[in-house]
């Protein structure tokens, strides 16, 4: 049986689907069966129990990774393979980098699974998303910044996963390529804006790990199109 970390470490393509919107049978499948290594459900907002346990019920007829990504204790279920636990590393406000996790710890820790939960330490980057402004997060930092945040997270903290997150737009090339140097023990992953396979491209050169989300809802085949231009790099 595989750790939580080994999982992860064979990440090159995930797809990231969100309880809050919808999405068709045939959408689904394509997806599940595209070749992507996992799919992580979550979202920043408007998720709940039922619609959560319900995208899981449907998720769970394939044969593939199902990671919940925690952004909220009401929408805890049970039955994923991995829960993934963000922690916020450039915002002012304790609660997302800490302070909601030890509420959560205190009140549940004799039902918490430790084996299936992985830490991730998110720098957040794109001002206009939800995320970034529901953790009140200081989205202009310069390169050198954003670095220091992937050190403290690699060497400080020693957390398994960096998550560079620019959720709605596709990021500022030169911030990846710092935050890729900063980052050498944990799995580096890179989210925001691939909108195709050039972008796909693009962002795997620079972490070890691409998360693509909008564009299923969107257009189905450039999401499709991701996969393989991700696969296609490790030939
Ligand atoms: C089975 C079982 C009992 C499991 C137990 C699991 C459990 C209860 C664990 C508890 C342990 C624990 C430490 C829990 C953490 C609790 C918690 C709520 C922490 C806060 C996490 C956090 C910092 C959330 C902030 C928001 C965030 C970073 C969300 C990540 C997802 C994300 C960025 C989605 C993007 O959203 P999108 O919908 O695309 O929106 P925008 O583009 O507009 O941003
Ligand atoms: O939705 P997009 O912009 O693809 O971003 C993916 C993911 O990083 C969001 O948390
Ligand atoms: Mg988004």
């Amino acid at each position: 049986m595989n750790t939580a970390r080994q999982m992860i470490e064979t990440w090159q393509h995930v797809f990231k689907l969100d309880p809050d919107r919808t999405i068709g049978e045939r959408e689904l499948e394509a997806v599940c069966q595209s070749g992507t290594n996992a799919i992580l459900v979550g979202g920043s907002s408007g998720l709940t129990y039922d619609n959560t346990a319900e995208l899981l019920e449907r998720i769970s007829r394939y044969k593939i990774t199902c990671a919940l990504e925690v952004s909220d204790l009401a929408a805890v279920v049970p039955g994923f393979d991995l829960y993934l636990i963000p922690m916020v590393l450039n915002t002012p406000d304790p609660a997302w980098i800490v302070g909601q996790h030890r509420a959560a710890i205190e009140r549940y820790a004799d039902f918490i699974p430790w084996e299936s939960l992985i830490a991730e330490g998110y720098i957040v980057l794109n001002e206009h998303s939800t995320v970034a402004r529901v953790t009140h997060a200081e989205t202009s930092l310069t390169p050198e910044a954003a670095a220091a945040c992937g050190h403290i997270a690699d060497k400080l903290m020693s957390l398994p996963v960096v998550y560079l997150e620019y959720s709605g737009r596709f990021g500022d090339l030169e911030t990846m390529a710092a935050v890729r140097e900063a980052v050498g023990h944990a799995r580096l992953f890179y989210g925001g804006g691939i909108a195709g396979a050039e972008d796909a491209a693009r962002a795997a050169g620079l972490a070890d790990t691409i998360i693509v989300g909008n564009i299923v809802y969107q257009d189905l085949d450039r999401a499709l199109s991701t996969v393989g231009a991700v696969k296609a790099r490790s030939v």
